[in-house]
């Protein structure tokens, strides 16, 4: 039986903030006041800069004197070494294992630079960092074997530079679920010695953008990041560990005010993108600060570059320094409270800080070498391209045609980009709708307390508490809408520049005799999309991945805080026959090893469910039903805890279910299931006692239970997280399942028609009329409930549903949806239903429940059709076809 241990143990940190103050330079001297006042070492003060103010003014406290508190303050006169002094023990937890983010915010001319980078004399962060990383692992005892890597890009007009590579092309970013943002193609390069990345770091400063502007004679022009990544591998031990401890230093790029430094062109350019990322920047630490007293703020990470690469060390795993730098001069003063106020809100931030012990999941290897090869034949493509373009610009051509080609190199950058951009704001508003999804499930909870203490006082302190804590969720859900809003505007705004950008290369394909290079131009177009494609998808399922760790540490919180070890547990699942895997290990495993039934009821009481200890190939919570009108569908069901862990192995395992030729399984449409070869599932609902279920089948290891002939409920199946260990917890410690509130209010079903678009309710259903008419039936399946996790009843569950379909499919095609009791609804398409568009639909009263609640639980069937080749013939090739199964349809109540 594999070992089985709790998660790594996560340390909450708070971001700690510096603040240093230049001394005035040789031209301030002359023309400013000196208004900053370091009053000891955690506090300084902001002088009026305005002296002219009298006696009266300054009484009135109109005085615009400040004062601040930090974790450090260093005057003038300190050296970088004194601001590393207090940093060094952070630096030293890399070669631990741990993350560190160090990283310089401040105005132009601030010193940000000088305290990254420094000088010979002083030395700065950077070069003290290093020393001290290499110094450790000299004095290191253990046998343990370093490897040191280094990067260092910059981002400079929102895009990404590899500042050791000679000529750099632009470089993406990748969401990688194990490193977190990773730039694809940046250069890492292996380091013996502190010497030889400081001679990287002059190489990499000699080509990065630097320009003379009005407040810095050198002002950077680009944000730099320095990455040092330490692996610690045990030496000479079978599967021994490796610890991965990353340091990532941040310089960023001066922001100034184009009134104040007399930009123009490009430079101005320059400054817009800068302040872009700066904005961007300040709003997540505005946004993170607010997190701590306001709750689920949305953090607009995606909003730049710059605050992509940052995240991790803003809000993951990382411990964060912030060295904000001032200048002294009073014509700064705006400028200082400015860079004072971000920083005294970024003291607010927290992280969370853990040892990195790496584990790669093989289906996320999978798609990471699906990714690498179409990133190998995207650069091929490039490489022809390129001798393409070379060989016509040999030829004595016109002058004519080396402007198509050029042309058509825009175009197909322009393209890249556009693609690029599509995605992550498609990501941002998934993020940002996730974040009002909790929000709104904070709401409810809310509510249900209000109404509960409102019965004890109407009006106490307590209530007035609760009522002000609403308001702020209410603001968020506010604020948050707004800004999806926004990103639904931009989305809509990149949607029409694609089509142009479409329009543009047919008409060229159309018109142009190079034939050839318009063929590998599109088909790098279209590998390059693919690519973006899988990544999107990668990244939207790590989402998801990392919702289910989540929800594992918390039922293990639980678990552990009952006050039960791990042998217990195990114990306790070894009594219930349910087997318990490590973490890591039940993410890859997980629906191979699940033992555990899952309840399903659809319509009538034909409707069951097998158990699979006699299929373990399959994903257990398979779901076989039958519709209100008799005809038989098979579902592939996916419960909230496991719908995450989503992988290819899976979409085998459903397909193969539902295909005609399964050699273990053959299912007709009136509720016989015909064995063969392998024993038959069991079937049952689990809310019934097992005497009261109904078999299907004779299975040959597992006991039969009779059906119910009422319609059952499947409420418990809707709540569960990681499931056999809420089994241990139910079973094993007789605990209620309400009781294990582990908030999370997702729930993805995801259905199709069993035979071939048949069986979803004659004639109208999608093998009926539809497939007449020349189109493909689909259907899908999707849980609803009117309970809360904790089990309560509440109004307003259950009312709202979510949809994403698989294609994107023709306006009016969904054309129904069926709730489990029996009613038919009519849905009003939206205009147009688009993949990853998703659908609401708020039920209408129709629906309700006999005792007058919203709507039974249970599912609701959501047929439709769709005209040409784009939709495979049923869901199931389509979830075949699409990895990503949560998305597929994915259904959230609030
Ligand atoms: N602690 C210090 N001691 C002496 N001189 C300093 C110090 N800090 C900064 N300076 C000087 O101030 C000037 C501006 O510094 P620096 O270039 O580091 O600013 P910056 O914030 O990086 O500006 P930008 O954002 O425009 O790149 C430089 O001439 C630098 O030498």
């Amino acid at each position: 039986m594999p070992s089985i241990s709790a998660p790594s143990s996560k340390r909450t940190a708070s971001l700690l903030v510096s603040v240093k103050c230049r001394p005035l330079t040789e031209a301030e001297r002359k023309r400013s006041r000196h208004i900053i006042q370091v009053t000891d070492d955690k506090s300084l003060t902001v002088l009026d800069p305005d002296l002219s103010k009298d006696y009266l003014e300054l009484i009135q406290n109109r005085t615009k004197e400040r004062r601040y508190c930090f974790d450090h303050v260093f005057g003038p006169g300190c050296t970088n070494a004194d601001v590393y002094r207090n940093i060094s023990s952070t630096i030293a937890g890399v070669v631990q294992g741990l993350n560190a983010t160090v990283f310089a915010y401040g105005s132009t001319g601030s010193g940000k630079t000088y305290t990254m980078v420094g000088t010979s004399k002083d030395p700065g962060l950077m070069v003290l960092s290093l020393h001290t990383i290499f110094d450790l692992i000299k004095k290191d005892k253990s046998s343990d074997i370093f490897e040191v890597s280094c990067s260092y890009l910059e981002v400079y007009n929102e895009v990404i530079y590899d500042l050791l590579e000679k000529s750099s092309g632009h470089l993406e970013l990748r969401e990688d679920p194990e490193h977190g943002i990773m730039v694809a193609g940046l250069r890492s390069i292996k380091v013996q010695s502190a010497d030889k990345i400081l001679e990287l770091l002059n190489l990499g400063n000699s080509r990065r953008k630097t320009e003379s502007t009005e407040a810095n004679a050198t002002s950077s022009r680009s944000h730099a990041v320095l990455e040092i990544t330490v692996k610690r591998k045990q030496k000479n031990q079978y599967q021994s560990r490796i610890l991965r401890g990353k340091l990532a230093l941040v310089d960023l790029a001066g922001s100034e005010r184009a009134s104040e430094t007399n930009l123009g062109g490009q430079k101005l350019r320059d400054g817009a993108n800068i302040n872009r990322s700066l904005l961007a920047l300040a709003n997540c630490i505005n946004a993170l600060g607010k997190q701590q007293k306001k709750g689920l703020a949305y953090v607009p990470y995606r909003n730049s570059k710059l605050t992509r690469i940052l995240k991790d060390g803003l809000s993951g795993n990382s411990q964060t320094i912030m060295v904000a730098t001032i200048s002294p001069a009073d014509d700064q003063y705006h400028h200082t409270i400015n860079t004072l106020k971000y920083a005294d809100r970024a003291k607010e931030i927290k992280t969370q800080v853990h040892k990195n012990i790496g584990t790669v999941d093989t289906h996320l290897a999978d798609y990471q070498r699906m990714i690498d090869n179409l990133q190998i034949e995207v650069c091929h493509l490039r490489k022809e391209l390129a001798e393409k373009e070379s060989q016509l610009s040999i030829k004595p051509v016109e002058k004519a045609a080396d402007d198509e080609l050029s042309w058509l190199n825009i175009l197909s950058r322009e393209t890249g980009e556009n693609v690029q951009e599509r995605i992550n704001l498609q990501k941002a508003l998934f993020e940002l709708e996730e974040t009002n999804i909790r929000n709104r499930t904070k709401l409810q909870h809310l509510d249900d307390a209000i109404a509960m203490q409102e019965v004890i006082e109407k009006d106490g302190a307590v209530v007035q508490a609760l009522r002000s804590r609403r308001q702020v969720i209410l603001d968020n859900i506010r604020d948050n809408d707004e800004a999806g809003a926004a990103y639904k505007k931009d989305i809509e705004i990149n949607e029409k520049r694609r089509c142009q950008l479409q329009d543009m290369i047919d008409e060229a394909i159309c018109n142009n005799g190079n034939k050839i290079y318009l063929h590998i131009l599109s088909q790098y177009r279209f590998l390059g999309m693919a690519n973006t494609e899988l990544q999107f998808e990668m990244a939207m399922r790590d989402q998801v991945i990392h919702d289910q760790r989540e929800s594992m540490k918390k039922i293990w919180t639980v678990l552990l805080e009952l006050g039960l070890d791990q042998k217990q547990i195990m114990d306790l699942a070894v009594k219930q026959g349910i087997k318990i895997e490590e973490c890591a290990i039940a993410q890859a495993s997980y629906l191979r090893t699940l033992q555990s039934p899952v309840v399903s009821i659809f319509g009538t009481p034909s409707c069951v469910l097998y158990h699979s200890p006699c299929l373990q190939t399959h994903p257990s919570n398979a779901c076989i039903f039958q519709n209100h009108q008799g005809c038989s569908s098979v579902a592939y069901v996916r419960s909230q805890i496991d719908s995450p862990t989503v992988c290819r192995e899976e979409h085998h395992s459903s397909y193969y279910l539902h295909s005609h030729d399964h050699p273990h399984m053959a299912y007709s449409g009136m509720g016989e299931t015909k064995s063969s070869g392998r024993p038959n599932p069991c079937f049952y609902t689990p809310e019934k006692p097992a005497q009261e279920a109904c078999c299907f089948c004779s299975p040959m290891n597992a006991q039969p239970y009779p059906c119910s002939n009422e319609r059952s409920r499947s409420d418990k199946d809707l709540r569960h997280h990681p499931k056999e260990l809420t089994d241990v917890m139910v079973k094993g410690l007789g605990l209620q399942s309400e009781d294990l509130d582990i908030s999370g209010s997702r729930d993805v079903l995801v259905g199709q028609t069993g035979d071939e678009g048949g069986g979803w309710g004659g004639e109208e259903g999608v093998g009926g009329d539809w497939e007449k008419a020349g189109c493909q039936g689909f259907a899908a399946l999707a849980t609803i409930s009117d309970r809360q996790p904790n089990g309560a009843v509440h109004p307003r569950w259950g009312r709202y549903v979510r949809l994403w379909l698989p294609h994107d499919v023709e306006a009016g095609a969904l054309k129904k949806v069926i709730p489990s009791d029996g009613s038919v609804m009519t849905v009003k398409s939206p205009k147009s239903i688009s993949l990853r568009q998703p659908i609401d639909l708020l039920l209408p009263l129709s629906c309700s429940h006999p005792k007058n609640r919203p709507l039974v639980s249970g599912f609701l069937t959501i047929a439709g059709a769709c005209h040409g080749s784009h939709l495979p013939q049923t869901c199931s090739l389509a979830v075949h076809r699409w990895p990503n199964i949560p998305h597929l349809i994915h259904f959230s109540m609030s």
